[in-house]
C-alpha cells in the first residue's frame, strides 16, 4: 500500500531457477522453437552477424506456449501472492525472461525509469501486478532494479524514448518527467527473491558493469475481471502504434492491429475462471 512494491525472499527454489536457465539455454541455441516467442537482442549488436547463444539474447518475452518457462507464472507459492492482488481470476498477460547483457560501453543495458501500465490496455491498475525472480545475485554492479516508492499512487505518465546518445533498445519508452529529487531504492536481491509490484510504480534498471548476463523472470498477472479500455486519444497511442506495427510484420497480417488484440491473443489463465480479459 505505502511502497508499491513488495520482496520476497527466497520464493522459488535453485532447483526451479536452474531448469528455466537451461531452457532459455536451449531456446537460445535454437534446439527448441516456441511459438508466438519473441526474441530481442541489444540495440548495440543488433546490426551484428548473428550467433546462436545466449550472448546475443538480451530478453525473450511471450513464452507462454512453452511448458517449462510458463511453469514459472502457474507456481502455487507465487500465485498465493498474486491472488491478493487479483483476486481469484488469475491471468498471466505477459511472460519475460531478462538477460541483460554486459554493456557495450554505450549504456544502452539501461532500462529507463517507467510504468509498465504504458503497455497495458486494461484495467484497473489496482488489479494488475507484476512478479519479477532474481536467478541469480542482482545488485548495482549488474543492473538491479531502481524503484521510486510511493510513485504507484500517482497517474499514469507519458512516455517517450529518453534522449539516450548510446541509442535506445525498441519499445524501451521511459517516463518523460518525474521528479528527480523522490528517493531511488536500489532493489538488491539474491537468487530466487521475488518482487511483486504495482504497474503504475516508477521502475528502470542500471548499467550492468560486469561480465556477466544478468538473469531474471517475470510475469505480469491480471485479474480476468479487468476490462480492455480504448487507448486512441491517450498517452498510451504512441505504444500501441508500435507493437501494431510489429505484431503486423511478425504475423504477416494486413488487417489493422488493435493493442487489445495483442494482449488477448497472448493471456493465458491460470487459476479460476477467465470472465472478461
Ligand atoms: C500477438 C502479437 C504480439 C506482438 C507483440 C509485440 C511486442 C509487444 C511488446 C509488449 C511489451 C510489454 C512490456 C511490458 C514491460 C516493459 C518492457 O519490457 S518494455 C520493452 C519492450 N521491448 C520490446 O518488447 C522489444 C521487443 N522486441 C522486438 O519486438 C524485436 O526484437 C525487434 C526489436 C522488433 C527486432 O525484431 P527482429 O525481427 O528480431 O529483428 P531484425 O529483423 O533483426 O531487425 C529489425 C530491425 O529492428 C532493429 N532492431 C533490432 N533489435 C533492436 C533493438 N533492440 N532496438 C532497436 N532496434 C532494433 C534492427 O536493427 C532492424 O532495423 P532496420 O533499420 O530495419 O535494419
Ligand atoms: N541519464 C539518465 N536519464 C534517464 N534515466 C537514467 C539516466 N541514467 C540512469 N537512468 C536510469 O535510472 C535508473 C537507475 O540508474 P542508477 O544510475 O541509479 O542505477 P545504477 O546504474 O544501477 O547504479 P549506480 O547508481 O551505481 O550508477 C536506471 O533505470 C537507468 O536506466
Ligand atoms: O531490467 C529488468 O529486469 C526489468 C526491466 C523492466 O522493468 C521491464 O522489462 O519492464
Ligand atoms: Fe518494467
Ligand atoms: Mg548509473
Amino acid at each position: 500500500d505505502e511502497n508499491g512494491y513488495l520482496v520476497i525472499k527466497n520464493l522459488i527454489s535453485g532447483e526451479d531457477i536452474e531448469r528455466f536457465r537451461n531452457e532459455f539455454a536451449k531456446i537460445c541455441k535454437k534446439e527448441i522453437q516456441v511459438p508466438g516467442l519473441i526474441i530481442m537482442r541489444d540495440v548495440a549488436i543488433a546490426k551484428s552477424e548473428f550467433v546462436p547463444d545466449q550472448k546475443a539474447v538480451t530478453k525473450i518475452q511471450d513464452f507462454q506456449e512453452d511448458e517449462e518457462l510458463f511453469r514459472y507464472c502457474t507456481m502455487p507459492q507465487i500465485l498465493k501472492y498474486v491472488e491478493c492482488f487479483t483476486g481469484p481470476n488469475i491471468m498471466a498477460m505477459h511472460t519475460m525472461l531478462i538477460n541483460k547483457p554486459p554493456d557495450s560501453g554505450k549504456k544502452s543495458s539501461r532500462h529507463p525509469m517507467h510504468q509498465d501500465l504504458h503497455y497495458f490496455p486494461f484495467r484497473p491498475a489496482d488489479l494488475i501486478v507484476c512478479a519479477w525472480t532474481a536467478m541469480e545475485q542482482i545488485d548495482r554492479s549488474n543492473g538491479c532494479l531502481v524503484v521510486l516508492p510511493g510513485t504507484h499512487k500517482g497517474s499514469l505518465k507519458q512516455h517517450d524514448y529518453p534522449d539516450w546518445e548510446g541509442g535506445v533498445n525498441k519499445m524501451y519508452h521511459g517516463v518523460r518527467d518525474y521528479n528527480k529529487n523522490l528517493p531511488r531504492v536500489h532493489l538488491v536481491m539474491e537468487k530466487g527473491d521475488t518482487v511483486f509490484f504495482h504497474p503504475l510504480l516508477i521502475h528502470g534498471s542500471g548499467m550492468n558493469r560486469t561480465q556477466g548476463f544478468r538473469k531474471a523472470i517475470s510475469c505480469h498477472y491480471a485479474s480476468a475481471d479487468c476490462h480492455y479500455i480504448e487507448v486512441k486519444g491517450t498517452s498510451q497511442e504512441n505504444i500501441e502504434k508500435e507493437v501494431a506495427e510489429i505484431a503486423q510484420k511478425k504475423y504477416g497480417v494486413s488487417t489493422p492491429i488493435t493493442l487489445k488484440d495483442t494482449w488477448m491473443i497472448r493471456g493465458r489463465l491460470v487459476k479460476g475462471e477467465r470472465t472478461n480479459l
